[in-house]
């Protein structure tokens, strides 16, 4: 008997079909689908055929799917190789790709976070003493639209990449991660190889910043210094199973891939916090009650990494936050095999895209009540649920299966997110250095959503008004 596939989604034109109202909002387009379709139902978008499976199953269906069954690199490489380069991530084999993430896992530990601390609070009072949103008077309002981007490339820079890299940001390299980034974008899931200008000039600028990071090696590789606690000298480092060092291009597309893993998820990720924060401006005074009596005040403040896990509300309010805000909206695979749908007669056909959604579960009554408030002390309460899942090491670590977690905003499986460490104690000095330093409120409602750009960023305007702590 021909097996059942699921049910498509009506649409009016062919081609496009619903990419655009799954395009202006994937989580209404979800809930009306589901409404109709149940939890698994195929959707046409730019000419290709999505099939979502949404909730807990979906999620647990997709990120331990089979390697054989589902394949990330296929979803993904087109849009990612042109900007990462060649022999990284998505351009090379499952398995070369978890070595890579053992290394990247090897630089990103608690003596780096130790070091990382200073430098990022000393990043951060050289951006908001000399930026014009944020001075010189005791008040006024600042556009985190503008702002955020350039803080968070500065901070992240200095800490993962390192000095050089920092410096080359005050030196054109801006231009240049620019015109990357706009090579970054989803429209290059559907047409990569379109000779758009802008993927000439992302072409360009991914030569030239890969040769300035080979430069940086070479340099680096003369000198005798010893090795230093940034990811290039980790890499640098780094040998595979087999022996064999790192190429000096891996090295280099690595580190372009984790800037852009790390500027695009931080930079939203802090807009939401702030806005969100500045919706309830009594969370913000909490956040300073638990500060002053945790990192100390006055002439004794003392922002210190290992106190940070005596700050459980402000790891609330950014949990909370990826709860509401998910940076990526849309997790894709390629279908390689048909795949029976478990408990059910369906079957997802090879050669279309499953799409899982953690997010939706994460902003579903079904899974958290009032889910659509920002509440972080419902973190309080909460069992941590990764605590007691099922874990299993694909080669650089264990990682929670997550398969029974309506929140996953780092993935779960083979494919999961490394960076989520990192990220916390870089979104954590950032806040904690604004509650420090500024009370605020959001100008006007809490932002709506942009989906249609790599993660989903808040609609303009951002804005909040500032007022310094005496
Ligand atoms: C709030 C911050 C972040 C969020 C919400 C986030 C989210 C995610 C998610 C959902 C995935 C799984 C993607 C998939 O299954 O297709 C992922 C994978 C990954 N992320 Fe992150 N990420 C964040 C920050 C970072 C940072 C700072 C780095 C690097 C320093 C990073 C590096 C990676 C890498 C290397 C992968 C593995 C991709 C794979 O194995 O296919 N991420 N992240
Ligand atoms: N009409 C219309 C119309 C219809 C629909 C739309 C919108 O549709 C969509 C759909 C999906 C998406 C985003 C998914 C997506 C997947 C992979 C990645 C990634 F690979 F890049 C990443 O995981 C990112 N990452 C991980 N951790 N930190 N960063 C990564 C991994 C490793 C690595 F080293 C570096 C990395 F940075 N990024 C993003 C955005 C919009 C627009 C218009």
């Amino acid at each position: 008997r021909n097996p059942k596939r699921p049910p498509i989604v009506f649409h009016w034109i062919p081609f496009f079909g619903s990419a655009i109202s799954y395009g202006i909002d994937p989580y209404v387009f979800f809930h009306e689908c589901r409404q109709k379709y149940g939890d698994v139902f195929s959707f046409v978008c730019m000419g290709r055929k999505m099939t979502a499976y949404l909730g807990v199953k979906g999620n647990d269906f997709l990120f331990n799917g089979k390697l054989a069954d589902l394949s990330a690199e296929e979803a993904y490489s087109h849009l990612t190789t042109p900007v990462f380069g060649k022999d990284v991530v998505y351009d090379v084999p499952n398995h070369v790709l978890m070595e890579h993430k053992k290394f990247i896992k090897s630089g990103l530990g608690f003596p780096q976070f130790r070091s990382y601390v200073p430098l990022i609070l000393n990043e951060m009072n050289a951006f908001l003493n000399t930026s014009p949103e944020f001075g010189p008077g005791k008040e006024g309002v600042a556009d985190l639209l503008k702002t955020m981007p350039v803080m968070t490339i500065f901070t992240a820079s200095r800490t993962l990449q390192g000095a050089e890299v920092r410096e080359g940001f005050d030196a054109g390299f801006a231009d240049l991660y620019h015109d990357l980034d706009q090579g970054f974008s989803p429209i290059n899931f559907v047409f990569p190889w379109l000779p758009l200008p802008r993927n000439r000039r992302r072409d360009r600028a991914h030569n030239i910043m890969q040769q300035t990071y080979l430069n940086i090696i070479k340099q680096r590789r003369s000198s005798p210094e010893n090795p230093g606690s940034d990811m290039i000298w980790t890499l640098m480092n780094s040998k595979y199973r087999d022996g064999r060092l790192l190429k000096e291009h891996e090295i280099a597309g690595i580190m372009i891939a984790l800037l852009m893993a790390g500027q695009h998820t931080s930079a939203a990720t802090i807009m939401w916090v702030l806005t969100l924060l500045g919706s309830k401006p009594e969370v913000i005074e909490m956040l300073y009650e638990e500060q002053k009596r945790v990192l100390g005040e006055g002439e004794n403040f003392h922002v210190d990494f290992d106190k940070y896990k005596d700050l459980p509300l402000l790891n609330y309010v950014i949990r909370e936050t990826l709860r509401l805000h998910p940076p990526i909206h849309s997790i894709m695979r390629k279908v390689k095999r048909d795949l029976p749908v478990p408990d059910s007669k369906m079957v997802i056909p090879a050669g279309s895209h499953l799409l899982a959604a953690p997010g939706y579960s994460a902003t579903h009554e079904d899974f958290f009540s009032r889910a659509k408030e920002f509440c972080p002390e419902r973190w309080g309460e909460r069992p941590d649920d990764e605590e007691n899942a099922e874990q299993i090491d694909y080669g650089y670590g264990l990682v929670s299966k997550g398969g029974s977690s309506p929140y996953l905003p780092f993935g779960a499986g083979r494919h999961r997110c490394i960076g989520e460490q990192f990220a916390f104690m870089h979104l954590t000095t950032i806040i904690c250095k604004f509650v420090h330093d500024y009370s605020w409120t959001t100008v006007g409602k809490v932002p709506d959503v942009d989906y249609s750009s790599m993660v989903a960023l808040p609609l303009a305007p951002v804005k909040i008004a500032w007022k310094r702590r005496d």
